[in-house]
């Protein structure tokens, strides 16, 4: 039997294990209890709104916070507890943030040179590799001032990888691109960090960044990561009314459980779990509901599988470019429902019409 002292599970750890980290400011926890996991070549998205405790989290990983309590793991070993410490620079992690503040009198080869460990041949090989594949190796004796946001983007992702980090920490790393420049970046960026095979945490306030780059979401709110899991998994099996409408609209209809059971307008719908009397919310998303024309008041053909169809009014519709926006005044409760088309729909205001919801596309919540 090996009675030496050995990291556990080496062989199967994450690149990147975080356990129960608590960070709190003047009393107010900010960082609440999270945990979680990056395997080697994959990100993960730490996805949450202004202020939930997401750059902290990174902070406190990249070792320039330190936590209340908690421990953190790389490749199953132990790097930090509240005891025990490796200093940032000996943690082998990159770090990219929204401000990628290159070298301004270094060259671009002398800035992704910069932490560089190796003989001048070494380093000019690594240099000249990293700057290949962002595609930048016209621009090697060029200075910062001479390059656009994209190429010096390109530049500080090529210097943070350089060294072979085994952890990329990147803080909104694109936030400050032009939104037609940032796709395509995001899309080279992912294929290099998986052609490195680093392991990427990766925060950002932007659902749909997320969900372009992440192997695994993690939803975060008030400190506390409230949902993890696949980015399909994460949309379509959200943990409450919050987490649908973080990730686009949504439509609500109430009602009360009655026998395991509440009526709405859209049929019944199972309350497993919800006591007789609890008010729950059924939500949905707008692009979720099918639209039928009104055959003279008598509405659509029945279609079981498709629910229930309620009677509603246009109240007024949009053309938004990739789709339409129609809203709806729901004539069982005067409330307002929402639908988008993925075309141009247009029909006039005051025009009656029936909407249905899938039965798989409702999420049923406690009020
Ligand atoms: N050093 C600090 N001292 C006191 N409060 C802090 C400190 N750092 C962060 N905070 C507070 O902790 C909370 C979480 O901040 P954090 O930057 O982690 O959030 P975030 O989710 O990254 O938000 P954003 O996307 O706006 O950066 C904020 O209310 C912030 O004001």
């Amino acid at each position: 039997m090996n009675t030496s002292a050995q990291p556990l599970h080496t062989e199967t750890a994450p690149r990147l294990e975080i356990r129960n980290i608590h960070c709190s400011f003047d009393d107010r926890p900010v960082v609440d209890n999270v945990s979680l996991t990056v395997q080697a070549g994959q990100v993960t998205c730490l996805l949450g709104p202004s202020g939930c405790g997401k750059s902290t989290t990174l902070r406190i990983i990249a070792g320039v916070e330190m936590q209340d309590a908690g421990e953190i793991y790389v490749d199953g070993k132990l790097i930090c507890d509240t005891v025990y410490r490796v200093p940032p620079e000996r943690r082998e992690i990159g770090l990219m943030f929204q401000d990628f503040a290159l070298f301004p009198h270094l060259s671009v080869a002398d800035n992704v040179a910069f932490g560089l460990k190796g003989t001048r041949a070494e380093k000019r090989a690594r240099v000249t590799e990293l700057l290949e594949k962002v595609s930048l190796s016209q621009y090697i004796d060029e200075f910062p001032h001479q390059l656009s946001g994209g190429e010096q983007q390109r530049v500080a992702l090529a210097r943070a990888l350089a060294p072979r980090p085994r952890i990329m920490l990147m803080d909104e790393p694109f936030s400050g691109l032009d939104n037609r420049l940032r796709d395509g970046i995001r899309d080279e960026t992912l294929s290099l960090l998986k052609d490195e095979d680093t392991a990427v945490l990766l925060v950002t306030h932007e659902p749909e960044e997320a969900m372009r780059m992440a192997d695994q979401i993690a939803l975060m709110r008030g400190g506390r990561i409230i949902q993890q899991g696949a980015p399909y998994n994460v949309y379509t099996n959200p943990v409450d009314r919050a987490a649908v409408a973080f990730f686009s609209d949504v439509n609500v209809v109430k009602g009360t459980v009655q026998g395991a059971l509440v009526d709405t307008p859209f049929g019944q719908f199972l309350t497993p779990g919800h006591p007789d009397g609890t008010e729950v919310e059924i939500v949905f998303r707008p692009q979720h509901v099918r639209i039928d024309f009104d055959r003279n008041g008598s509405g659509p053909l029945p279609t079981p599988t498709h629910g229930v169809a309620a009677r509603a009014t246009v109240e007024r519709a949009r053309f938004l470019g990739h789709e339409s926006l129609v809203e709806f005044r729901m004539e069982f409760d005067g409330s307002i429902q929402k639908v988008t088309v993925p075309s141009v729909f247009l029909p006039e205001a005051g025009r009656v019409m029936w909407l249905t919801v899938p039965r798989r596309h409702c999420f049923v919540f406690p009020k």
